[in-house]
């Protein structure tokens, strides 16, 4: 797809990036609201580039880093890993993405995401798209998610969900004030969960003729 060059979408890209951004949307939703599973389908039917912040740490985690020991204590806890360090993953990650599309999964999650966000990184999402589920259900999706994860415990899950309730909700809230938010009911199977999602996808990349959608 052809961009002009006095587009602001080059002007202000992250400089390292191999290809201007197109289309940036957020995801967001409890744990367990099925982020990861939608991202998966995305990316399949509509090309997209999935980052999720949580991959992310857990990669850190693993590199046995001073720093990736503090975050498996802290995803351990349920708690928010600190936004400097969640921030330079994320902003190494969108710049090593040789695609124009990005899908980013679980950020921002509290305020202090969104303003390191809005510091360092400064393009605006296109969308935010929000999973609303129940949190019985969502309870009941991580009980058998079965991935080995040491936050999928029912301790560790209810703290994870004071910390949507109290953190996570109000940055999704400021955004719905933007008019970004989408808000999908993600309490159905995950099939009729996409068809919904399909149907805000298409309508998006029907507008052909808008290059700088997301600046
Ligand atoms: N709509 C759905 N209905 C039932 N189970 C689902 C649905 N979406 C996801 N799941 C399952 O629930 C669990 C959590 O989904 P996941 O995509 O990992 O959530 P998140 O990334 O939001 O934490 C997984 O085991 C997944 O297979
Ligand atoms: N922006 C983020 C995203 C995740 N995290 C940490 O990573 C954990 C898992 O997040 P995730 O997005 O992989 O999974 P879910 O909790 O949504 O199932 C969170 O509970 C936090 O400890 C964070 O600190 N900051």
């Amino acid at each position: 797809m052809l961009q002009s060059r006095n587009c602001p979408a080059y002007r202000r890209e992250p400089s390292h990036r191999k290809s201007p951004l197109l289309f940036l949307f957020w995801f967001e939703g409890g744990p367990g609201s099925g982020k990861g599973t939608q991202c998966a389908k995305i990316v399949q039917h509509f090309g997209f580039a999935h980052i999720s912040t949580g991959d992310l740490l857990r990669d850190e985690s693993r590199s046995g880093s001073e720093t990736g020991n503090m975050i498996e204590s802290i995803m351990k806890e349920g708690k928010m890993v600190p936004a400097e360090v969640t921030i330079k993953l994320l902003q190494k990650a969108m710049q090593e993405s040789g695609n124009d599309k990005l899908l980013i999964d679980g950020f921002p999650r509290n305020e202090e995401n969104r303003a390191a966000y809005e510091a360092v990184i400064k393009i605006e999402p296109k969308l935010v798209l929000f999973l609303d589920c129940s949190e019985e259900e969502m309870e009941r999706r991580l009980l058998n998610r079965n991935q080995g994860r040491l936050d999928d415990n029912i301790e560790t899950m209810r703290k994870r969900f004071k910390v949507f309730k109290e953190s996570t909700l109000p940055v999704i809230e400021y955004y719905n004030s933007k008019g970004k938010v989408r808000k999908i009911d993600a309490g159905k199977p995950a099939e009729e969960v996409f068809e919904d999602i399909k149907t805000i996808f298409t309508s998006i990349s029907q507008v052909k003729h808008c290059f700088c959608v997301i600046l």
